[in-house]
């Protein structure tokens, strides 16, 4: 699909790594087709251009990782077709003519899919339409710079801040998940462990449940070979204080069920419902 980008096929890994082919020119993922359903590659075209020269205020950037997000499938319904996919990346400065980004500097940012992307951070858009600057990353030491895609960036802390202040578990209490081994989920589990909390994580297969187990979840639930229903109410007969629930539909309403007096619930996301085909 990405020629130059190597895709990291780990679940615990949305990030694609790209390697340039050329310092000349820059390769493009563009968006020509609006998803039916699942996002096929024939609803990307991959363009190479030639680098341009750089304008004052504008800074090049060579992209080292970039993100696939869930909320890309319900926001790209907007998106006019023949641009650039929007999303996240994290990179490294190669060439700057703005004050605050050096050579060498490596950044979190909406610069798209492009392997060598240039922009003028001071007017550059989200996908949501605000204007973002690309943040300069601190020295990460040994620290993978991915994790700025992850647990050190937008999945970390939607998962501390969802969990933590709108969930507000306490010790003791019993915290359900769905899309417990996604980039989110499976942060919100850890957390919960940390603050005491006994943990339910709802995913699919059973090496992400060995892993979810790996990490602390007390009980762990395949929603496509279980009956959650029937799973939640042998397992977790405690009934459950916090839903963190990134996944909505059907499953929402069964956990929801086996919810305590005062339990809170914190709607993350509805990714069951994201790949839903168009109304021809
Ligand atoms: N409110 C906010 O600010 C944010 C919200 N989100 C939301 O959080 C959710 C998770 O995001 P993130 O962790 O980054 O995503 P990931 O892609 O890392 O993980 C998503 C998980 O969802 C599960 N999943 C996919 N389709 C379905 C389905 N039809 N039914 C049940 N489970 C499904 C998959 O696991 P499995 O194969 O095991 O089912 C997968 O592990 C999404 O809904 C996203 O939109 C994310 C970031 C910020
Ligand atoms: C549109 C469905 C979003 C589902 C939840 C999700 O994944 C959120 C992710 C946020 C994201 C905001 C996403 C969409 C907002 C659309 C607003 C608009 O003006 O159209 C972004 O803020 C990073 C994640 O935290």
């Amino acid at each position: 699909m990405f020629p130059c980008a190597r895709i990291l096929s780990s679940f615990q890994s949305r990030t694609i790594l790209t390697r340039a082919l050329s310092t000349m020119t820059t390769k493009k993922l563009l968006f020509v087709k609006h998803f039916d359903g699942e996002p096929k590659p024939s609803d990307f075209k991959v363009v190479e251009e030639k680098i341009p020269a750089l304008k004052d205020g504008e800074v090049q950037f060579e992209a080292l990782f970039i993100s696939v997000d869930p909320y890309m499938r319900p926001v790209s319904v907007g998106k006019p077709l023949g641009q650039k996919m929007f999303g996240a990346q994290v990179a490294r400065v190669t060439e700057s003519k703005h004050p605050k980004y050096k050579k060498g500097d490596n950044v979190v940012g909406y610069m798209g899919w492009e392997t060598h992307p240039i922009c003028n951070p001071d007017t550059l858009e989200s996908p949501f339409g605000a204007i973002e600057k690309p943040l300069v990353l601190p020295d990460f030491k040994k620290l993978p710079l991915s994790l700025a895609l992850g647990v050190l960036g937008m999945p970390g802390n939607t998962a501390y801040f969802g969990l933590t202040e709108l969930c507000q578990p306490k010790p003791g209490e019993t915290v359900c998940i769905s899309g417990a081994a996604g980039a989110v989920g499976s942060l919100v589990g850890q957390i919960a462990k940390n603050l005491g909390c006994k943990v339910v994580g709802i995913a699919n297969k059973k090496e992400k449940l060995d892993w979810l187990q790996s990490l602390g979840f007390d009980v762990t639930i395949d929603y496509k070979e279980e009956n959650v229903d029937k799973m939640l109410s042998e397992k977790v007969p405690q009934g459950i204080d916090c839903y963190f629930d990134n996944v909505g539909g059907e499953m929402s309403s069964t956990v929801l069920s086996h919810m305590n007096m005062f339990g809170r619930v914190a709607v993350c996301g509805a990714i069951a419902g994201y790949n839903a085909k168009l109304h021809h």
